[in-house]
């Protein structure tokens, strides 16, 4: 027996329709569910209302409020297309006996991908190369564009989940030492066998990595986690790459501090708003790389995260454990 649910990937399947990825998606998800759009359940509210058991998340749409919850008695699950899950009231949607669950394992190598892309771009200029070497008759010497080494230079990893366990792997290929932070430590065992140091406290991190990559998720507890005081503890040679949320990182503290030289550089995937106004003076700085937000963005991620969506959303509706819940803090 299907189960119905709305599908909320009307927009995504515009966009990227033509390239034919979509189609598997909505053809794996129609494998299993009667699938609404949330265009068809505007159109036929009253009707579908009750019909609805499950939300999928796309890319954080739509907006799920009191008015939308009291509007769906069968609901029980929502699942979300990505690890955070700032985007959603937890307590709200935890109020009406609805579960939540995220999709951990599929992001996690593609994030970490977009993480490590960015720590070495940003080390070797990557974005400032290109510009000049696409500029015909550009003249540069070899004491331009002078970067800085990443082997053997120190990682230090704000948050290790299962991305921070990922970029950590891929960090110890380049030869890195390896700092984390996190709210509880991992095992012995896995920080032998990535070659990873454990910092209690996040100043001692700061304070010794010459890469410092953000990688919590945005909660009231981390919201502008990486403020003056830390970046005034991290080293002048030192980059900040922040592939978490915008938030995370108080925005107006790092201007300043790239300005002035606190720290050396920053690579960012995130930024807050998404995307910055034109007129934002961190895109007029030499020393910022910031890409769209590419975090996720794979083709094998993408359809990976649908199958993790509908491994959650059934065993919801079966009434089993759900292996990527996500419980209220
Ligand atoms: O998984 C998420 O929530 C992301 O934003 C990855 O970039």
């Amino acid at each position: 027996m299907k189960h119905l649910k709305i599908n909320l990937v009307t927009k995504f399947m515009v966009k990227l329709g033509k390239h034919g990825i979509l189609h598997g998606h909505v053809a794996f998800l129609k494998k299993h569910f009667y699938l609404i759009t949330m265009k068809e359940f505007l159109e036929d509210r009253k009707r579908m209302s009750k019909k609805v058991q499950a939300i999928y998340l796309w890319w954080h749409k739509p907006v799920i409020d009191q008015e939308l919850l009291q509007s769906l008695p069968n609901l029980k699950v929502i699942a979300n297309s990505g690890v955070g899950m700032d985007h959603l009231d937890l307590k709200l949607v935890a109020s009406f006996g609805v579960k939540m669950a995220n999709a951990p394992r599929a992001v996690s190598s593609s994030t970490a991908d977009t993480g490590m892309a960015l720590l070495l771009a940003s080390a070797r200029r990557l974005v400032e190369g290109y510009h000049i070497a696409m500029s015909s008759g550009m003249e540069y010497s070899e004491a331009d564009f002078l970067g800085v080494e990443v082997t053997g230079a120190t990682l230090g990893i704000i948050g290790m989940g299962s991305i921070g366990y990922k970029i950590a792997l891929r960090a110890k290929a380049f030869e890195m030492n390896i700092l984390y932070h996190n709210r509880t430590r991992r095992k012995e065992q896995e920080e032998q066998a990535v070659g990873t140091t454990y910092c209690e406290k996040i100043d001692g991190l700061l304070q010794r990595a010459d890469f410092v990559m953000v990688v919590v998720s945005l909660t009231p507890q981390t919201h502008k986690l990486i403020g003056k005081r830390e970046m005034e503890l991290m080293k002048p040679t030192a980059t900040l790459i922040n592939i978490s949320r915008g938030a995370v990182v108080d925005q107006e503290a790092l201007v300043t501090a790239l300005q002035t030289g606190v720290i050396r550089a920053a690579a960012l995937d995130v930024t807050h708003p998404e995307p910055l106004p034109r007129d934002h003076t961190l895109l007029k700085l030499k020393n910022v790389i910031i890409t769209p937000h590419l975090g996720i963005k794979t083709d094998k991620a993408t359809y990976m995260i649908t199958e993790e969506a509908v491994e959650n959303i059934l065993a919801a509706l079966n009434g089993l454990p759900i292996p990527s819940e996500v419980l209220p803090s």
